[in-house]
């Protein structure tokens, strides 16, 4: 088979929509989404790895097609179910975000509100295709889903995850592989939203975990050594292997507010080049919006994906709150170190 990006770039179906090789058979599900079926399976996880559900968002899309291409060719063993996604294909196709509306703002039923429109239809298509694989193996399975992202901005941290809002404690295994994927920082929401993480852990109770990757460049322009980790550990998740336990521990960020844009009269107070985890001591203005004002509460709170060109309604950045008390043995210095030094 024609490697996945190429055939999902071309709008092109494979000419054979199924294969078999030593280790596994696939099946291609729709458009740019591949299901793996190990012929000998070791674990009872059934894996989500997605990426390009931000069509701009590249590095994670060449990460993501090398690793099924050598899955296809039967040169990497797979000890999982896995149902590999190319998320946005018109949208990878223009190298944009998105065409007419954020698909990763879109799921638990929110493309309803979106009539007649081709990112709604996909998102029903995704939520459907997540569905129907999970629901497809027993009931014993442990559903993983990790959603591959880059951010629009530079940030303190170059790598990190972003959790859907949960009321208890994520398991530790699945913390660990985190920390093996060179994630610096894990920020953990407090409220239900409309992403691919929420939708697969609310509805499926999946170890959900969005992974921002470095910063959006077009293809050809990545440099995925930078991922070396998340690859490494990526690779070791689906064969079957363990991930070593000797990577730095993230620094935990959760999200204190969120400043949504109401109106065309919004008024981001930051520049262009503001990157994520910059910290913003009590009291700052940072965003205006008619009668609305959003300051700092808290004694410092960092900015997440500042955005003021969103739509009405829709999230223009996050503040959050480090949350680091149970961290005993935090190796990373605080991006506040990091930015006096800078200052
Ligand atoms: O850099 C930005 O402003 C956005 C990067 C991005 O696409 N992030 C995801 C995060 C999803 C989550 O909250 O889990 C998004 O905005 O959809
Ligand atoms: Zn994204």
């Amino acid at each position: 088979m024609q490697d996945l990006l190429s055939l999902t770039f071309a709008g092109e179906k494979p000419v054979i929509s199924q294969g078999r090789n030593q280790h596994l058979s696939w099946l291609w599900r729709d458009e740019g989404i591949i299901e793996l079926t190990p012929l000998h399976p070791s674990t009872n996880m059934a894996l989500v790895v997605s990426c390009g559900i931000h069509g701009n968002e590249t590095a994670p899309i060449e990460m993501v097609n090398q690793i099924a291409s050598e899955l296809i060719a039967g040169d990497l063993p797979l000890a999982m179910r896995l149902l590999i996604i190319i998320g946005n294909p018109a949208a990878m196709r223009e190298n944009k975000r998105y065409l007419q509306a954020d698909v990763n703002r879109m799921f638990g039923g929110r493309w309803q509100q979106f009539p007649d429109s081709a990112e709604a239809r996909r998102a029903l298509c995704l939520e459907q295709a997540i569905e129907t694989f999970y629901l497809s193996g027993s009931h014993e399975e442990l559903r993983w889903h990790l959603d591959l992202h880059t951010a629009i901005r530079g940030s303190w941290h170059t790598r990190f995850g972003v959790l859907p809002q949960r009321d208890k404690p994520w398991p530790q295994a699945f913390l660990r592989w985190l920390s093996a994927a060179g994630l610096e920082a894990l920020v953990f929401h407090r409220a239900p939203g409309g992403t691919y993480t929420h939708f697969s852990h609310h509805c499926f109770q999946a170890n959900s975990c969005t992974l921002e990757l470095g910063k959006a460049l077009a293809f050809g322009h990545n440099d995925l050594s930078q991922f070396s980790d998340a690859d490494a550990a990526l690779r070791a998740l689906i064969c079957g292997q363990e991930v070593g336990a000797d990577a730095s521990i993230p620094r935990r960020y959760r999200v204190l507010q969120q400043i949504t844009r109401l109106s065309a009269q919004f008024r981001l107070h930051m520049s262009k080049d503001t990157l994520n985890f910059t910290v913003f001591p009590q009291g700052t203005l940072l965003a205006e919006d008619g009668e609305t004002r959003y300051y700092v509460q808290q004694a410092r709170e960092y900015v997440l994906f500042p955005n003021p060109d969103v739509a009405c309604g829709l999230r223009a950045g996050l503040m959050l709150v480090e949350d680091n008390a149970h961290n005993q043995a935090l190796q990373l210095e605080s991006v506040d170190e990091r930015q006096q030094a800078a200052s």
